[in-house]
């Protein structure tokens, strides 16, 4: 029985017939002494921890307070007090796809961005030109990097002669529509990149499934198309598109994705050509917890192959605007006690990755301080625009100036120090030293990051209508 003790987690069970299922033969006990003592996880140990227990239903909130603890203890072995952020922004060039993952409502159906259609819709795509002028204005202000991840834009194509490719193959099944046929025209993946690529900003960019989307039709490696991106300016990969990497759990929610396998093949290509990636998890739709913990296995093995991974990130689910959530499928995301023992088992679990993200965008400010007593160390970027969780329902806002982050993380009495990408530049602030800006990027001067009139400019320039 379940009670306000013991609450339940928000984990459909039993509704998809899904083979992997969170059982074990190991005790809650043993999982928890061999977490505390640093030793390796298994699978069966992460569950256990996860669960608080496969002997017994629902979450034992006693159990999941040592959970916390040890992640909190092991976070401080790994990294110690400091807190991490970017100043970074974040550029979606486009929301035109029609992969139709069931948990996305970033997305607008593409055949409306044609010109033959005068059908409405709230959506945008950027030409190179205005993605450029977008970075060039965040550049000014003092960011290091520019995430951007887009839509499955039917008109992309890696560059000039993957574009030739596509123009010359009769097959219908690639997806594929020449630019014209739309009111605006995207450029290629390698214009887009190089038109980012303002003063030497970061350029985070490309997830597996844009690099899936840069690469049909032809028969190039992913390392092929990583490097020719590498040139045209790419610095890191986000590992996002990852989803849940467990093939029955995409065959739900995301079944027109690549599969587990070519997503870690595209990533290890990747950190092949020398590029950092992130990596990530998105749970808390019709997922298990044997589910995630096979995740986290997946994504300690890579790294255990590449070195290449800087931090992990859980992003739990926003589930209001889904089809998921409309459709009836799942009922809400994840419960706050799955999200913090989620990160906790991230922290335990990856114990080759130095860094776990606490997104404020899917915790929000209060629980995504808590988080980073959780386990997690770094508290995510400025990011300035934010899209994807907005449209799913999310209500965190998109942005956070450097004097809100130092506050915060001064108000639980850790270190506020501003971070590069790839971690390996930081810089601590002194929270008494006031106004904060960031100091790293290339143009950066320590101004604040954050002038309302500039946020007020630039919530009403990045989108360019397509009708
Ligand atoms: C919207 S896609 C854009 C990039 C590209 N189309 C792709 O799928 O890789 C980026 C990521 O946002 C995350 N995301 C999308 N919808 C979400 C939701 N409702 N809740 C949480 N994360 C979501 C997913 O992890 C997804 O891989
Ligand atoms: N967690 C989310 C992120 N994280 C990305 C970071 O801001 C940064 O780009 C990365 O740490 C590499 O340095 N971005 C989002 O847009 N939304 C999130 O929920
Ligand atoms: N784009 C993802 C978040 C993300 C981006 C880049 C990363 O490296 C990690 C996570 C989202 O909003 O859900
Ligand atoms: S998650 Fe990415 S690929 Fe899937 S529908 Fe959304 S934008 Fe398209």
């Amino acid at each position: 029985m379940t009670d306000a003790a013991n609450p339940r987690a928000n984990v459909p069970r039993g509704e998809f017939g899904f083979d992997h299922v969170p059982e074990t033969d190991q005790s809650f006990e043993n999982a928890l002494a061999k977490a505390r003592a640093g030793e390796r996880l298994t699978v069966a140990d992460g569950v256990e921890l996860l669960t608080t227990g496969t002997d017994r239903e629902g979450i034992d909130v006693g159990r999941k307070e040592l959970v916390l603890e040890a992640a909190d203890r092991r976070r401080e072995e790994v990294v110690g007090e400091e807190v991490t952020f970017v100043a970074n922004l974040n550029n979606n060039v486009t929301t035109a796809c029609n992969t139709g993952c069931l948990f996305c409502n970033f997305k607008d159906r593409s055949e409306q961005f044609r010109s033959a259609n005068d059908e409405s819709h709230g959506g945008f795509t950027k030409r190179p030109h205005e993605s450029r002028e977008i970075v060039r204005k965040a550049v000014e202000r003092g960011i290091y990097e520019v995430t951007s991840v887009s839509g499955l834009h039917p008109a992309f194509a890696l560059d000039e002669e993957h574009r030739e490719i596509l123009e010359s193959s009769d097959r219908g099944d690639l997806n594929y529509r020449p630019p014209e046929e739309y009111e605006v025209d995207p450029g290629t993946y390698c214009e887009q990149i190089e038109a980012m690529s303002v003063d030497g900003v970061h350029v985070h960019s490309m997830t597996p499934e844009e690099a899936y989307h840069g690469r049909r039709g032809t028969d190039w490696s992913y390392e092929e198309v990583y490097g020719r991106l590498k040139e045209a300016g790419l610095d890191s990969v986000p590992g996002t598109a990852a989803e849940t990497l467990v093939d029955e759990v995409r065959d739900v929610i995301c079944p027109g994705k690549i599969g587990t396998d070519e997503w870690l093949e595209a990533m290890e290509a990747a950190a092949n050509v020398g590029l950092d990636v992130t990596s990530t998890i998105m749970y808390g739709h019709v997922d298990n917890e044997m589910h995630r913990v096979m995740h986290l296995e997946r994504i300690r093995e890579l790294q255990e192959r590449t070195g290449a991974i800087t931090e992990f990130v859980p992003l739990s689910f926003v589930h209001q605007n889904t089809p998921l959530h409309e459709e009836g499928m799942v009922q809400a995301g994840a419960t706050t006690h799955e999200d913090e023992l989620l990160i906790a088992v991230s922290r335990l679990f990856l114990d080759n990755v130095d860094h776990v993200q606490s997104s404020w965008v899917k915790y929000g400010d209060e629980q995504g301080l808590k988080m980073l007593s959780c386990g997690a160390d770094d508290f995510m970027g400025t990011i300035l625009s934010e899209e994807i969780t907005k449209r799913a329902g999310g209500e965190f806002g998109e942005v956070r100036s450097f004097d809100e982050y130092v506050e915060m993380i001064d108000a639980i009495g850790r270190v506020p120090v501003e971070r590069s990408t790839d971690y390996r530049q930081r810089r601590r602030i002194d929270p008494d030293d006031g106004p904060h800006g960031p100091e790293l990027g290339p143009k950066a001067d320590g101004t604040p990051l954050v002038d309302p009139d500039w946020l007020g400019e630039a919530a009403s320039d990045p989108t360019s209508a397509d009708d």
